[in-house]
């Protein structure tokens, strides 16, 4: 039986490129989502990997997307919602637009590619099909600084519960809520001292056990060594 491809966005840098490649490793097919070209989508499309273009900052890019993949495969194992902006709230006069593209990208990107994706996951033959979004274990305890952020992310919390009760017992929803995994180029660390900074191999190791088991839906995996604990 030919394997249905598992599609990441934001799958050309980090944490998505890193799931992406290790997907690869373990045999899946990918389709991956961009939003400008570089080197390291080329050694993925090497090693097979289908890349689309898409920005989410607006409803017709979202939908538009939609359409290209839709076009480009005729059913999916799995949908990883993976792209996401880390943004501080700026001044009062810039934050109704932060906020927007915030709501975008973390709440009506997966909102939409859901319900418009959910019969290509129904025309996968395999046993399981899956969708996981990537939340962040700041979601418990808000964010100073980063409340459209965290309130966002939020959303994308909530959505997933809803989702996993609508699309039972076909597909499961589940979150995982990473803590601080991968540093910034411009981050330092000297914000958490002490803290370890694991790298993404422990988001991986979280999704493959959720691509694996076949009897949990609607729940958030916190992997943050017990930040969500502070
Ligand atoms: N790094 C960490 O420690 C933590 C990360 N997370 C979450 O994990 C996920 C991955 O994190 P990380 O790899 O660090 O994130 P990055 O910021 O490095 O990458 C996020 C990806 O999302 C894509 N993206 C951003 N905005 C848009 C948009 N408007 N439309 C389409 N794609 C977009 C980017 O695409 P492109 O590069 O092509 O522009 C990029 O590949 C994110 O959702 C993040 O919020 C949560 C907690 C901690
Ligand atoms: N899209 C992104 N989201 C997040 C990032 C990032 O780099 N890109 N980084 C974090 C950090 O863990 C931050 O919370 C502490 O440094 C969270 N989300």
């Amino acid at each position: 039986m030919s394997q249905s491809p598992i599609l990441i966005t934001g799958g050309a840098q980090r944490l998505g490129r890193h799931c992406a490649e290790r997907l690869l490793d373990d045999g899946h097919p990918v389709i991956l989502t961009y939003r400008r070209e570089r080197e390291a989508l080329s050694a993925l499309r090497a090693r097979g990997a289908v890349t689309l273009a898409a920005d989410f900052a607006s409803e017709a890019g979202i939908l538009d997307f939609i359409a290209r993949l839709r076009d480009s495969t005729s059913s999916l194992r799995a949908i990883i919602h993976n792209a996401g902006e880390w943004l501080s709230d700026p001044e009062p006069e810039a934050a109704g637009a932060t906020f927007e593209r915030l709501f975008r990208v973390h709440m009506q990107a997966p909102y939409l590619i859901n319900l418009h994706a959910k019969a290509l996951l129904e025309a996968c033959q395999e046993p399981q099909c899956d969708i996981v979004h990537i939340t962040d274990s700041v979601v418990q305890r808000g964010a100073a600084g980063q409340a459209a952020y965290a309130a966002t992310k939020a959303g994308l919390e909530s959505l997933t519960r809803s989702f996993a009760a609508q699309f039972a017992p076909r597909i499961q929803v589940n979150a995982i809520a990473p803590g601080l995994v991968m540093l910034n180029d411009d981050d330092d660390g000297s914000r958490e001292p002490g803290r370890r900074v694991p790298g993404p191999g422990v988001v991986y190791q979280t999704l493959r056990y959720l691509l694996d088991n076949d009897f949990v839906t609607g729940t958030v995996v916190p992997v943050d060594g017990g930040q969500h604990l502070a």
